[in-house]
Order: C-alpha cells, then sequence, then structure tokens
C-alpha cells in the first residue's frame, strides 16, 4: 500500500504544485490521477520513487517513509514508464530492458533471457529485440517501454501518461493490453493521465485533481460517474456539456461506460 499524508510540494520559485494531499493507495490495484494540465499529477508520482521530495508531509509505502530509503535502491524495486517511452535511442530494445537486471547484477545471459520473456508478456515479437528503439512504431516503442518498467520485477509499477503519444487506436489497443496484463500480474499500479476516459477505463481508482493540486474528488469511476462531487468535476467527466456526457449502463451482466450516443467507452473491472 503507498500512501501520501498531508503531502505538500512547493518548489523554489514558490509553485506550489501539490497542496496538502492525503491519498490511500491499494496494492494490486491500479489508481490513476487525472486532472488537467499543472495539477500536480506527475510532481505526486515522482514523490514515491523520490525523484521529487515532499516539502512537508509523508509518503508511506508499505508503513515505511520512503525519507528513510535510499533513492537509489528505492528506485530499482519500482517500474517507471514515462511518455516517449524514456528509451535509450543508441541502445538496442533487449538491451533498454535488460539494462535495469543487469545493474542489480544478473549475469548478462540471464539479463537477456529474462527480457525477451518481458517481450513475449508486452506482447512483442522476440525478432524486434535487435533494433533500436528508432526502428519501431510509436505502439512498440510504448510497450517496450513498459517491457522495461516490469524489467525488475516490481510491485510498484509507475505510468506518466504512457499512451500519451500514440494514435487513438494504438492507444485503444496499450490500454487493452495493459488490462489484460494487470489482470494477470497484480502490480500496485499508479498511473498519470489528463484523459478522463482513460481513467475511467483502467482505474479500480481515480483521483480528480485540480489547479495546485488539491483532490476534487476520489473513488471507484461507477461512484464518479453516479455522483460527481461538484460542478468541476461535472464539467470534467462532460456532465454539464450533453457531449461525450458518460453514464454507466449494464449489457449481460457487465457495467459499461457509454456516452451521450450509447457509444461504449469502456467497460467497468468491477
Ligand atoms: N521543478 C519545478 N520547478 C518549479 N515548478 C515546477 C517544477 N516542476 C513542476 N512545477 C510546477 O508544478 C505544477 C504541477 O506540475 P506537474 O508536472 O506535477 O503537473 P501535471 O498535472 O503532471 O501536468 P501535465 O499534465 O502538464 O504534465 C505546475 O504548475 C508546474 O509548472
Amino acid at each position: 500500500m503507498i500512501e501520501f499524508r498531508g503531502v505538500t510540494k512547493q518548489f523554489p520559485d514558490g509553485t506550489v504544485a501539490v497542496r496538502d494531499v492525503d491519498i490511500v493507495i491499494p496494492p494490486r490495484k491500479t489508481t490513476v490521477l487525472v486532472g488537467s494540465s499543472g495539477s500536480g499529477k506527475t510532481t505526486l508520482l515522482r514523490m514515491i520513487n523520490r525523484m521529487v521530495d515532499p516539502s512537508s508531509g509523508q509518503v508511506l509505502i508499505d508503513g515505511t517513509d520512503v525519507a528513510t530509503v535510499d533513492p537509489v535502491k528505492l528506485r530499482r524495486g519500482i517500474g517507471y514508464v514515462m511518455q516517449n517511452s524514456g528509451l535509450l535511442p543508441h541502445r538496442k530494445v533487449i538491451d533498454n530492458v535488460a539494462t535495469v537486471p543487469l545493474l542489480r547484477g544478473e549475469s548478462r545471459r540471464e539479463a537477456h533471457a529474462h527480457a525477451l520473456e518481458l517481450l513475449d508478456t508486452v506482447g512483442l515479437d522476440r525478432s524486434l529485440a535487435d533494433r533500436y528503439p528508432g526502428q519501431l512504431s510509436g505502439g512498440q516503442q510504448q510497450r517496450v517501454g513498459v517491457a522495461r518498467g516490469l524489467a525488475v520485477d516490481p510491485n510498484i509499477l509507475l505510468m506518466d501518461e504512457p499512451f500519451g503519444a500514440v494514435d487513438p487506436i494504438v492507444r485503444s489497443e496499450l490500454q487493452q493490453e495493459l488490462l489484460r496484463l494487470q489482470g494477470e500480474l497484480g502490480k500496485t499500479v499508479v498511473f498519470v493521465t489528463h484523459d478522463i476516459e482513460e481513467a475511467f477505463l483502467l482505474g479500480d481508482q481515480v483521483v480528480i485533481l485540480r489547479t495546485g493540486g488539491e483532490i476534487v474528488q476520489r473513488g471507484a469511476p461507477s461512484e464518479i460517474l453516479a455522483a460527481p462531487a461538484d460542478e468541476f468535476v461535472a464539467g470534467f467527466i462532460g456532465a454539464d456539456k450533453g457531449r461525450r456526457t458518460l453514464r454507466l449502463t449494464e449489457v449481460d451482466g457487465r457495467r459499461i461506460v457509454v456516452d451521450s450516443e450509447g457509444r461504449p467507452a469502456g467497460v467497468l473491472a468491477q
């Protein structure tokens, strides 16, 4: 479990990115932080692996304050997947995936065997292992990014707008792939997006933030859809515009999110 307790982050120039945030992130579930640009999502995510330290308050992982853990050690146990995949362009796919296992002391042979298995896990053909990132499509690069995030066999996977830079069809494939993976692996996933539909599709818990890093509402997608906390949330989910108004419906016992024209936007996991 990850817990934010009264966390505030003020940068040296005076910008308050996050203000007095409390969040409980349950294990083996996906929590999505969603909000408009500048609402503090990335700052919150980076406080989990100490790429950013809070100005006040605490971030705890399984009861331990991360401030007491060596950042390098901490990061080796937490997968991190970012937008544009963050791959090293001059290193082959296999070496990108094997980087952290090598740092952790696995032999080259072990790390490469492990990396090939991870390509299978994320649905990539092993024949791509010897290519360089620039020789892959955007969607393939993102899958390699996910494989690299999983390479340390982390309990926690942090994902910062990982599907933001690909076209809608590939994005939808990657979302489905993440749902499949999560069903198999059961990691504690913390996922950042500014896309509310993506948040409702992927999140067991959705945390909606507004500028200044304040939480406006948190809950299961069905709870937020059923009772938006205020006009900001209603506006964010489109309920005030009659446009893309998301609502819940039930088909064959499954709860489906549909838009105002009845087009399915996603299926709720629970
Ligand atoms: N190193 C920094 N120094 C000063 N201000 C910063 C720094 N990093 C982030 N900020 C500011 O903190 C606020 C929150 O930024 P953050 O990147 O967490 O937002 P975000 O919700 O992830 O936005 P986006 O969706 O655009 O990535 C913004 O106003 C940003 O300009």
